[in-house]
């Protein structure tokens, strides 16, 4: 079913450095969130802090209500085998072929015999669509292959929470939706609970359940989808409309008095977007209760015709 993660006043700085202060969120259990924010805000510093990869200088993360910051590394191994991640890049190692590459975790973490890995593998390449693909090295797929490979590798521990870091960088914008189908799919088929690292508006506009922003070394907001949509706060209205104008520059923090004359030049042209509809699981997938909740949501905001329903 997944499970909840609650952080709590957590801060992470490098030496002198603070990349992000005081951050309080939860990642509701079964859920899926996305965070963004500007290049360089610390998002990959936060999905590593959550999986216990990093050590924050002050707060709590509980995943199922143990806190990991606090564990010992051994039972910190223990708590890591509820998380599957999807990092950039698929990080696969160049000179496996796939199939070994996504048997590599059940190798490495658990006792199953080869033929009970090779049911787990083929299975977890079918559900991302790689199947025929089990002989290739890295090297010779795509962009988008890797991604799914990657995330293949990520399904077969069958993970509670799946943390994916950036899963439509470097690819174009139909491979990316099916990828995003790919993800709303998954959620509905495992019910795990996902965070999502994102520079795609687009994809975080309709994936996500809860959308959070990270600037200026904090937390701006995290929270529904429509409401962080609808929000008025200017760096969300900013980011998620992928606008120059507003308090987000291109190195840093701008001049005060040019965010406010941007701000009302935006107030002028400022009428506000319909509400982008939900991205649903594809036709054929069996939808929990918690997604017939979403689909008949969605369907009384924007009548019959909603992705996927
Ligand atoms: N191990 C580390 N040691 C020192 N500094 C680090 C380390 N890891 C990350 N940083 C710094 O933390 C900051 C945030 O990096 P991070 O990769 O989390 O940003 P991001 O928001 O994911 O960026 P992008 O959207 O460009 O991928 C950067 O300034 C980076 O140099």
């Amino acid at each position: 079913m997944g499970v909840e993660i609650c952080v709590e006043g957590l801060t992470k700085s490098f030496g002198q450095q603070v990349i992000w202060e005081d951050v309080s969120l939860t990642l509701p259990a079964g859920e899926v969130s996305v965070l963004l924010g500007p290049s360089g805000t610390g998002k990959s510093v936060f999905l590593k802090t959550l999986v216990g990869l990093l050590k924050p200088g002050r707060g709590s993360v509980k995943v199922a209500g143990r806190d990991i910051t606090r564990l010992r590394e051994r039972d910190l191994y223990e708590v890591r085998k509820l998380f599957g991640v999807l990092f950039q890049d698929g990080a696969l190692f160049g000179s496996m072929n796939l199939y070994d590459n996504i048997a590599f975790p059940l190798r490495e973490h658990t006792r199953r015999s080869e033929s009970e890995i090779r049911r787990i593998v083929l299975e977890k390449m079918d559900m991302v669509g790689l199947i025929g693909a089990e002989g290739k090295l890295p090297g010779e797929i795509s962009g988008g292959m890797r991604k799914r490979a990657g995330l293949a590798r990520a399904l077969v521990l069958d993970p509670e929470i799946i943390l994916f870091d950036e899963p439509d960088s470097g690819l174009d914008p139909v491979r990316v939706a099916y990828l995003n189908q790919l993800i709303v799919d998954l959620n509905a088929q495992i019910d795990a609970t996902f965070l999502i690292v994102t520079h795609d508006i687009a994809s975080a506009r309709q994936v996500p359940d809860n959308i959070g922003l990270l600037f200026r070394r904090e937390l701006v907001m995290f929270g529904p989808r429509e409401q962080l949509l609808a929000s008025e706060e200017p760096v969300v209205r900013q980011f998620l409309n992928g606008r120059v104008q507003g308090p987000i520059g291109m190195a840093e923090e701008k001049d005060a008095a040019q965010v406010e004359q941007e701000l009302a030049e935006m107030e002028e042209d400022g009428a506000p977007r319909p509400l982008t509809p939900r991205l649903l699981p594809s036709p054929g997938i069996a939808r929990s209760p918690r997604w017939e909740a979403i689909a008949r949501r969605e369907a009384e905001l924007h009548g019959t015709g909603v992705t996927g329903a």
